[in-house]
């Protein structure tokens, strides 16, 4: 067999015709069709390979059935216009018959395969012996077709996989991490997951690979398609799939799994879910993935070879700025005379529903008071459902004695190829990526002095809109009088919804460190109390800012 996608050898006929069999030498091929896009088979009479195929069969709504072990009957609506009279639709069926037996199965997944990059909507449906069976995948009985229907259509478009495209940082770190470790790459067998406009999948062709399947469920497979077919000396090594890797069959497992399943503090979007199913429904024992290992700073963490590791960072951060403009945003709501109305009802619900928001932009590492501690999944031997609920436990050591705001957070993915390492980090202070960084904002911050231990949980709970709740609770011991005695505490505790955050600033501003911060803290401070502040009762600080349209990603 040439390629799974390509029969040389077969015998066809057109049984709803009484055509007579075409004996053995026809080749069966699958592909898409130049004009619509959609997936074909195309059966050709041997030796006429530049004549137009003799039967070409449409997979959008085409059904097969066995007939036996070698033999399948292909069943599909063909419809005939002649000039000046109606469209008439008839049924086709075509007798397919394969050389060996082993033949007759990829034939089949084939067939499936290709049919299911226009199953959209259908998912869970496989065709098998004529008949539909109707399961629902794991990805559909944890995530409500809602929020699937409109994450797939955000990625369907090719803006977004544009703006991921253009973050250099990101792409060109993949682009480097496949090409420096080819000897990975070539002749194997590769699987991108959730393959979008179809890049890596490119990277992976450029590097050597024998065949990569692009699985992709959204309607940007259709563009991936495109794509690929316009590099055709990569592209002829690359099928795409429409579907959902919890979901397609592929005709043989992957020698390596790459994907980019990254989200906003990592788990947003709940994909590395679908990575991890991936790697256990499509991967061969002891294959590879890429990336492989995740980590920031310290303490630096060897990891085993092409593991697949990833690493959560968080530090507290102090920024006056960003607590006052965030309490500030509340301040409409202090109105009493709104056209007659007095907003102050709602004015509690509005100032925790803007500190509910994790705050994405880039910020200054300064503004960080202690050392990062990290938190690790180790993709290699997890299971899926320990990414339904993580928890962390939290302790610091302030460096400065200041207002902590918060806890801030990032991720780092290391490439550790056979030949050259190499890191993709999202850290404050390196070139900036479209993830950017995450804060998490107390609406009451704790006062700390140099040297005190900061303690907490951050506790991450994955829901059925592809996200996650965030449980943030931080405590420091109070000082003063009394503090010698022990066991004061102050608490402050958050609960932020990943799946809506602020998008803030586009790039770090010149931020004053926390020191800064303690000397100008006079010019800062609200001229009203502290229980006003919290209340959003602070002057009008107001910090310029432009929302981000980043969606998702
Ligand atoms: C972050 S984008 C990465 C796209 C591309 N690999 C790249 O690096 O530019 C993730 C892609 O995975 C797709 N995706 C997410 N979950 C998927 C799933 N369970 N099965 C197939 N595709 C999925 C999305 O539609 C999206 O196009």
């Amino acid at each position: 067999m040439a390629s799974p996608d390509l029969f040389p050898n077969v015998s066809f006929s057109d049984v709803s015709a009484g055509a007579a069999p075409v004996a053995d030498g026809a080749t069966a091929a699958f592909g898409v069709d130049a004009t619509s896009g959609g997936p074909r088979l195309s059966l050709v009479r041997a030796g006429k390979p530049e004549v137009e195929p003799t039967i070409e069969i449409d997979l959008s709504d085409a059904q097969i059935f066995k007939l036996g072990p070698k033999e399948w009957l292909c069943v599909s609506d063909e419809s005939e216009a002649k000039a000046g009279v109606d469209e008439k639709s008839f049924s086709r069926a075509v007798k397919v018959v394969l050389r060996t037996e082993a033949e007759s199965k990829a034939f089949s997944l084939a067939f499936q395969r290709w049919k299911q990059r226009v199953i959209s909507g259908k998912t869970g449906e496989l065709l098998e012996n004529g008949s539909i069976i109707a399961s629902r995948s794991k990805f559909d009985t944890k995530i409500e077709a809602s929020s699937a229907k409109m994450y797939f259509h955000y990625y369907g478009q090719l803006l977004h996989q544009q703006n991921m495209l253009q973050d250099f940082v990101r792409t060109g770190t993949y682009y480097a991490a496949v090409m420096e470790n080819r000897s990975d790459f070539e002749g194997r067998v590769v699987v991108d997951v959730g393959a979008g406009s179809g890049i890596l999948s490119l990277f992976a062709a450029q590097a050597g690979a024998r065949h990569v399947y692009a699985v992709e469920a959204s309607e940007m497979a259709e563009h991936a398609q495109r794509l690929i077919s316009g590099n055709p000396s990569l592209g002829q090594r690359i099928t795409v799939i429409k579907g959902k890797v919890e979901e397609v069959e592929l005709p043989e497992k992957a020698d390596i799994l790459i994907s980019e399943p990254m989200g906003t503090l990592l788990v947003n979007e709940r994909m590395l879910e679908s990575y991890v199913i991936a790697r256990d429904r499509l991967l061969a024992p002891n294959g590879k993935m890429f990336p492989t290992t995740g980590r920031t700073g310290f303490p630096f963490v060897k990891f085993s070879n092409f593991s697949y590791i990833l690493q959560i960072h968080m530090a507290p951060f102090s920024d006056e700025y960003l607590y006052v403009e965030m309490a500030n945003k509340a301040l409409f709501w202090q109105q009493h005379n709104f056209f007659g109305v007095d907003l102050t009802p709602l004015h509690g619900s509005a100032f925790q529903g803007y500190f509910s928001q994790p705050v994405v932009d880039a910020f200054d590492p300064r503004l960080l008071i202690s050392p990062p501690t990290y938190h690790t999944l180790d993709f290699t031997n997890m299971k899926e459902e320990e990414l339904y609920e993580i928890d962390i436990p939290l302790s610091f050591v302030a460096s400065v004695g200041t207002r902590v705001h918060g806890l801030a957070c990032w991720f780092d993915v290391l490439f550790n190829g056979s030949t050259v390492q190499r890191w993709l980090t999202t850290a404050p202070g390196s070139p900036t990526t479209h993830w950017y960084q995450l804060r998490c904002v107390l609406s009451q911050p704790l006062y700390v002095m140099a040297g005190q231990e900061i303690t907490g949980r951050l506790h991450l709970v994955a829901h059925s809109s592809q996200s996650y709740t965030i449980y943030l609770t931080m405590s420091a011991k109070m000082w003063g009088v009394g503090a010698e005695q022990g066991g004061i505490l102050q608490t402050s505790t958050g609960k932020l919804e990943l799946k809506e955050p602020y998008y803030r600033l586009s790039q770090p501003q010149s931020y004053m460190t926390s020191q800064d911060q303690q000397q100008q803290q006079p010019s800062l401070q609200p001229q009203g109390s502290e229980q006003q502040m919290q209340e959003g009762l602070s002057p009008g600080i107001t910090i310029d800012q432009v929302d981000q349209d980043c969606g998702l990603h």
